[in-house]
């Protein structure tokens, strides 16, 4: 990785609105090629943040660079036509056509209308549902469009703010399939959501925003390594081998349909399982579960909120 693969770079960064800090000292490095999932609770910062670095607003402390202009600078046009954003709340007007929409939003960028048609067949849009009214479309079509107007010239920096919600399950993961292109092709990614659990798999990184501030950042698996949250293992056993588990292992929670779940230090699970098996109970199954991004937020919170 070279500096020449940052995208954006955040040093510093507050943010007030009068009295009231949306943004807190805030640094933030991300990288050509990369899905960043930005997490946090209402008013946590997320939207300040991006708004900051859209250049729709201007820091009240701190420096801010993407691709590497001053993005709220006038010098930084030809940097806004490769940011792409689709908003929270998608709004177009609903007597155009979609076709008509994202024509209007290439002219506003700058940008040739040739490509536009595949781009709406990419995002799930056919030639029918293109020439048709936005009034008419679902919401599921909207945020479709949506997406294909945050696509436009092929952005290298694209911020998605809660992006699935509303979303039917096939819908997600379309619209997934589509940032995950996008990352391998170069892109740099970042996503807000709330819907925590569906961003596992789709993020190389976490950022875990609080009150303004950053509270937590990472890759999964270091967030995991941080957070040092119990794992759990689900042991599937009949009924009679309990005492036996429970004396090789500790305390065991009964849970529906046959299965004993042991909590223990990820550092501990093989042994665990390994005391577990020297005892010679018959296991129709094992599952080890890790700590969910749900888990890992709220332990974060938490800590925050002790600090
Ligand atoms: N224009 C504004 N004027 C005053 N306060 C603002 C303004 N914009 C945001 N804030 C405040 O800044 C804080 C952060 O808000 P922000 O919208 O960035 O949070 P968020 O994490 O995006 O929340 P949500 O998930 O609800 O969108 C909140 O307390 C909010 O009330």
């Amino acid at each position: 990785m070279t500096a020449t693969d940052t995208t954006i770079d955040v040093a510093g960064l507050t943010k007030r609105y009068g009295r009231q800090i949306a943004v807190r000292d805030v640094d933030l490095t991300l990288r050509a090629g990369e899905c960043v999932a930005m997490v946090g609770h209402n008013g946590a910062g997320k939207s300040s943040l991006i708004k900051l670095m859209l250049g729709l607003t201007t820091p009240t402390e701190g420096s801010l660079r993407v691709l590497g202009a001053d993005p709220s600078s006038a010098a930084a046009a030809e940097v806004r036509r490769r940011v792409g954003f689709l908003p929270e709340n998608v709004a177009f007007h609903p007597a155009m056509t979609g076709r008509e929409c994202l024509d209007f939003y290439a002219r506003l960028k700058g940008l040739a209308r040739a490509g536009n048609d595949a781009l709406l067949e990419r995002v799930g849009l056919e030639p029918a549902a293109a020439k048709r009214r936005v009034g008419t479309y679902s919401k599921g079509m909207r945020q479709r469009l949506g997406l294909a107007q945050a696509l436009l010239g092929d952005p290298r920096v694209l911020f998605l703010d809660e992006p699935t919600t509303g979303l039917d399950p096939a819908l997600r993961q379309g619209f997934y399939d589509i940032v995950r292109e996008r990352r391998d092709g170069g892109a740099t990614v970042l996503l807000c959501s709330h819907a925590l659990t569906e961003l596992e798999g789709q993020a190389d990184r976490v950022v875990v925003m609080n009150r303004g501030r950053k509270v937590a950042e990472g890759s999964l698996s270091t967030l995991r390594t941080l957070a040092r949250l119990p794992v759990r293992i689900r042991l599937t056993v009949a009924e009679e081998a309990y005492g036996a588990l429970a004396a090789a292992a500790g305390g065991l929670t009964r849970l529906p349909g046959g299965v004993v779940e042991l909590v223990c230090a990820n550092d501990d699970k093989v042994d665990v399982v390994r005391r577990v098996t020297c005892t010679g109970v018959a296991l129709t199954d094992i599952d080890i579960v890790q700590p969910s991004l749900d888990d890992m937020y709220a332990h974060f919170l938490r800590q925050d909120a002790a600090e």
